[in-house]
């Protein structure tokens, strides 16, 4: 990412240290965009890469992405001086309008969503369209509005794009841009960039068993980028392990990557959209707040989603039925408003494919919630 110029001061956020606790992390394929430019077989072995971790666990580790561990570390430090320095009254009238629109910009207030059967959670966040100026900021984002736009656009630009190349050409699509030509740039839908602050449960050192502090559930969008940070928190849902949960594991610098529905219904299930969630980390990590950045890419809003069977030999060969009849397959726009309302909204979850599933019909669309 090319290098800012003088920066804005700004309040540091500093991370916990790394856990010394034994843990039980999955094991993740990594990606590694260095070799992204040695020409059409290292692409050929980075797809084969892509599609071994998304017909498995549904998350890889992207390394070397172009973006250094100090501008990850700055990031953050903007998303938390946002939240630090926004009075509560301006985070009011600049709120999300999540359950009004279902749209994300904005600042969600902590206790919006349901965690468990009985808690509300305690997460603040500040989300932003790649179109800064579709909607107003907070004064406290004035100072940093060039780097934040700038890390969007490198995001989008050119990660996001490598990212959907390998994972066209992982499915052998005829279009190898047809992803790419889906999230244009210039075009409007509903991906963003969101800074996420747990704050810390003081009250966890008496607690037994380990608190949520997010219920589990699949991504909706396409595909969700994790900025990769030390705090021992995030779990996925293991398929091919009697469905235990395993921690994903921090590695500095890295991004996170994994599927949500929007790519599951691209290929019939073949990719999976992994089932996650957040729980308190271990004890010598408990007392601590959680700083994170995201990024959730969605196609462009009138993108209609279904199973590319047409384009795909690799989803033929796999025997995928489509996700939908055509008449009932949603828009990018249709599907994100509507699934944005639903979110954290239940006050069951499942237990997933043992217990009852939790589900809420959108229009012709399914989605559930997990323990
Ligand atoms: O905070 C995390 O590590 C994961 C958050 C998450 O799953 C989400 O925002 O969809
Ligand atoms: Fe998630």
């Amino acid at each position: 990412m090319p290098a800012a110029k003088a920066l804005a001061e700004v309040d540091h956020f500093e991370p916990v240290k790394p856990s010394k606790e034994p843990i039980d992390f999955v094991k993740l394929r990594t990606l590694d965009f260095s070799k992204y430019n040695d020409g059409p077989e290292a692409r050929k072995e980075l797809a084969s890469i892509v599609r071994d971790a998304m017909t498995t666990k549904g998350f890889f580790t992207l390394i070397n992405h172009g973006i250094s561990e100090e501008e990850i570390t700055r990031q953050v430090d903007i998303g938390h001086t946002i939240l630090k320095r926004t009075p509560p009254e301006e985070k009011l009238r600049l709120k999300a309008q999540i359950l009004e629109k279902g749209s994300y910009p904005g600042f969600k207030l902590r206790g919006l969503w349901n965690v468990g059967s009985d808690a509300k959670d305690r997460i603040e966040n500040f989300n932003v369209y790649r179109v800064m100026s579709q909607n107003e900021q907070p004064r406290a984002l004035e100072p940093y509005r060039h780097e934040i736009q700038d890390f969007i656009d490198f995001i989008h630009k050119d990660i996001l794009k490598k990212l959907l190349t390998l994972f066209a050409l992982a499915l052998e699509l005829a279009d190898e841009d047809y992803f790419v030509n889906a999230h244009s740039y210039e075009g409007h839908d509903e991906s963003w960039l969101r800074y996420m602050e747990y704050e810390a449960h003081h009250d966890d050192r008496d607690s037994g068993g380990k608190t949520l502090w997010l219920n589990g559930h699949k991504d909706f969008p396409a595909l969700s980028l994790l900025f990769s940070q030390p705090m021992t928190t995030l779990q996925v849902r293991d398929e091919h392990d009697e469905d235990s949960w395993k921690y994903v594991a921090h590695t500095p610098g890295a991004i996170i990557v994994n599927a949500g529905e929007i790519m599951s219904w691209w290929t019939g299930d073949y990719f999976k959209a992994a089932i996650h969630r957040v729980v308190e980390p271990p004890r010598d990590q408990m007392g601590h707040d959680r700083s994170s950045v995201f990024y959730f890419t969605v196609p462009n809003d009138d993108v209609v989603i279904n199973t590319l069977l047409d384009q795909s030999p690799v989803l033929r060969e796999a025997g995928v039925a489509m996700a939908y009849a055509p008449e009932d397959a949603p828009t990018s726009k249709q599907w994100c408003n509507a699934r944005v309302k639903l979110t954290g909204q239940s006050k069951q979850a499942a237990n997933g494919k043992t217990g009852t599933v939790v589900e809420k019909v959108i229009g012709n669309v399914t989605t559930a919630w997990f323990k």
